[in-house]
């Protein structure tokens, strides 16, 4: 049967411009081996493929796997609009016994049911009474910010507590205070959970059972479930308990309420209701915080856009540092807008995502077949120099409604799009929105670095491997 799709794909395969690499191995030995090199390989490839054929996708045979990677908006139209290819590639398998099959990783008619059961979450009444903890953890951040004034240091795992504790604080209604507490053990398991599976997916001694167990993954990697499970359990009980007595705050309510209130209607068991507790702590922290370093880095190497930024800011707010940031304020701020999307389009924070074909599908004029990958590449599409020219140049104003005439609505896709897009898009840009101006009204950046000279590390999200170093100072 291996045999059998294996010789149906190659078959396929072989009409699609490209080579196969070599017998049995395929493209193995020329992909790049570290989170770092693979998509700059990537990259090559594709620019390659632009330049001899014209090409928009390019495929990769990794020993008998095989995997597209289109680059074009066009390209991923038949992907992204389809409503049955929605199931992911078995990359994120690793992560089940910790995240479970939850929105982001359930396949068919379980993912159907969840996300018309999770949407309402997402709504915008439900939004509005999320800003507030978004600006409550804002000042937490901006207080311990203050200490850092005048010397370069990381500013990544600031913003990654900082969006901890808002996801935990909306989704469980925890305050977890992750800001002042980063040695929590939840804390510290979710993050080695993330840097466990990462390991298992780049490292081939570690893709059997047999590897993992030997080097002490597979121990570890259970301890850490362990933690996170024993802290999400307490929360979910917690929170069920202050519920029946009627005790939670009528404007702090958090998602799990909801998911609590339909569990007889939806036959939720409580593992359900924790596994999709878990992926939104999955999805929504790590992704927002990339986000945010990258932001700022972009900033702090762009003075003059960052200037032009604060002024904008500094027109809403005046010089009033302590003024919460309202919806209205939010519509206020254009210029903003842009330079976040901006460094969304530079650095998208999940830069690749993979989907595995149940059927043939045609992409463009090919026929893909099925049982392969294919991956939706928001990294290739933003450094694609036929859609964005210099893309390694930051320019906000690339988002002005003038300069973004002929670009294909799937040209930028950094939160995927289409029926499995992300669903907390909104939620996600609000947060932005609302931390990053109210850093600009307090602080000004700079960096001692060169802008380009960034290791992009291509984890589950795209991060930087020295870490996010500027210099920040009162204004
Ligand atoms: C800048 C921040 C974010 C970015 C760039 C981002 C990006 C993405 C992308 C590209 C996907 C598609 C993944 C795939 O197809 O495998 C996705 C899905 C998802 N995101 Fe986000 N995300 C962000 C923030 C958030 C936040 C804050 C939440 C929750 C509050 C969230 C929850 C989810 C969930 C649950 C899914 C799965 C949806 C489904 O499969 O139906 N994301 N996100």
């Amino acid at each position: 049967e291996t045999l059998k799709s294996y010789r149906y794909r190659k078959r396929l395969s072989a009409l699609i411009p490209g080579d196969e690499g070599i017998p049995i191995f395929g493209n193995l030995f020329e992909l790049g081996r570290s989170s770092e090199s693979s998509p700059r390989h990537f990259l090559e490839r594709a620019k390659a493929a632009r330049d001899e054929w014209n090409g928009e996708m390019i495929k990769i045979w990794v020993m008998h796997d095989t995997v597209f990677l289109p680059f074009t908006g066009p390209m991923l139209q038949s992907i992204i609009e389809s409503n049955e290819e929605i199931n992911k590639g078995v990359d994120y398998d690793i992560f089940e016994p910790w995240l479970g099959r939850g929105l982001l990783l359930a396949s068919g008619d379980k993912w159907r049911a969840r996300r018309k059961l999770l949407t309402p979450t997402f709504h915008f009444t439900m939004l509005l009474g999320y800003i507030d903890t978004m600006n409550r953890h804002t000042k937490v951040l901006m207080g311990i910010l203050e200490n850092q004034c005048g010397k370069e240091f990381d500013i990544y795992p600031y913003m990654k507590r900082c969006t901890l504790d808002v996801i935990c604080d909306t989704a469980m209604g925890k305050d977890l205070d992750s800001l002042h507490h980063p040695e929590q053990p939840y804390v510290k398991s979710i993050s080695k959970l993330m840097t466990l599976g990462m390991n298992a997916s780049m490292l081939p001694h570690l893709w059997n059972s047999f590897g993992r167990w030997v080097t002490g993954w597979q121990k570890e990697h259970d301890i850490n479930v362990q933690t996170a499970h024993d802290f999400t359990k307490g929360v979910i009980s917690e929170r069920m308990e202050l519920l029946e007595r009627g005790e939670v705050d009528a404007n702090k309510k958090a998602f799990l309420d909801m998911l609590i209130a339909e569990k007889d209607r939806s036959n939720l068991s409580m593992d359900d209701i924790r596994e999709e507790v878990e992926i939104f702590m999955f999805a929504g922290h790590d992704t927002t915080s990339a986000a945010l370093g990258w932001t700022l880095w972009c900033l702090s190497h762009h003075q003059d856009m960052q200037e032009r930024a604060f002024q904008e800011v500094r027109e809403i707010f005046g010089d009033d540092v302590d003024r919460d940031c309202t919806k209205d304020d939010l519509t206020r701020m254009p210029y903003l807008d842009r330079c976040i999307k901006e460094s969304l389009r530079l650095f998208p924070p999940v830069p690749f995502v993979i989907r595995h074909l149940e059927e043939e599908l045609q992409t463009g004029p090919y026929l893909l077949p099925r049982g392969s990958s294919l991956v939706i590449a928001p990294y290739m599409v933003h450094r694609n120099e036929r859609i964005y020219p210099r893309p390694e140049v930051y320019d906000p104003d690339r988002f002005l409604p003038e300069n973004s005439t002929g670009r294909h609505p799937y040209d930028y896709i950094p939160f995927s799009a289409g029926p499995r897009n992300c669903i907390g898009q909104k939620f996600a840009q609000y947060q932005l929105k609302i931390i990053v101006s109210s850093l600009l009204r307090t602080f000004r950046f700079r960096s001692e670095r060169e802008f380009n000279s960034v290791s992009l590390l291509s984890e589950v999200v795209l991060k930087a491997g020295e870490g996010i170093n500027v210099v920040i100072e009162a204004r």
